[in-house]
């Protein structure tokens, strides 16, 4: 068995962050696969279809390049996270883009995928899963000072209903809802900053490793 890492979430938890500093300290790679929908949601509406058009939204997941989307900032507007939703919901679109995904979490040495279906559809075998969660005020809390800073312009009550919104359509839908996996950890880090998070969630995997004997 290797170290496959699936960190699950709502929007804002901070599952990202957890992620990205586990798969550092693992050596691990470390998939976002929310990117992978923000660049089909984006595609979609740059090509000038309707976001509810599943045929559109599954071709531009077919002929999704992931290199280079951590690097492209048009993928980190609310604007995509909304449209990555919408088409998230799509069948088709979730089917375009799981070998992808499960090409990464097979990796020999292993992998950290973050999402909302990595330890329930992506990765059920997983050594280690984690829910991340926070409540909905925190993660517009959070997610509004991140755009601020970035320059946009966003009040702190119209994130929240984008938050509250987002979580509804993931949480709702048939396809693949975001839901904890049985076996999963849950991290609420509503009260926690980022060191407490990752240490919380670090103990989480050591616990998981020693009982896979990774
Ligand atoms: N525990 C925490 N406390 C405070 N801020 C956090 C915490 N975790 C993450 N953040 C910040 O909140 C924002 C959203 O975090 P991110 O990891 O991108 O969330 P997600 O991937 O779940 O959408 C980022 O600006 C990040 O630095
Ligand atoms: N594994 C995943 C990852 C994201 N998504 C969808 O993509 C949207 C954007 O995901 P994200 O992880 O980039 O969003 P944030 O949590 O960073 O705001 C989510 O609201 C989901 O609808 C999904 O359905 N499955």
């Amino acid at each position: 068995m290797t170290l496959v890492i699936a960190v699950d979430g709502p929007a804002a938890s901070g599952k990202g962050t957890i992620a990205a500093r586990l798969a550092r300290t693992y050596g691990l790679p470390h998939l976002d696969t929310g990117l992978l929908y923000r660049a089909v949601g984006v595609k979609v509406l740059g090509d000038g279809h309707s976001l509810d058009d599943a045929e559109a939204a599954a071709a531009a997941a077919w002929s999704l390049v992931p290199a280079g989307l951590t690097e492209d900032e048009r993928l980190t507007t609310g604007e995509a996270g909304e449209a990555a939703s919408r088409v998230a919901g799509h069948p088709a679109v979730r089917a375009a883009l799981l070998e992808l995904q499960q090409a990464f979490a097979g990796q020999p040495g292993g992998a950290v995928l973050d999402g909302r279906d990595i330890g329930t559809v992506i990765a059920p075998d997983a050594a280690a899963k984690l829910f991340v969660t926070a409540t909905p005020e925190v993660r517009a809390t959070r997610r509004w000072k991140q755009l601020t800073a970035r320059g946009i312009d966003i009040s702190f009550d119209a994130m929240l209903a984008d938050i509250r919104r987002r979580d509804e359509r993931d949480a709702g839908r048939g396809a693949a809802p975001m839901v904890q996996a049985k076996d999963a950890v849950l991290l609420d880090t509503t009260d926690m900053g980022i060191e407490a998070a990752f240490d919380a969630a670090r103990r989480i995997v050591e616990t998981a490793r020693a009982r896979h004997g990774l």
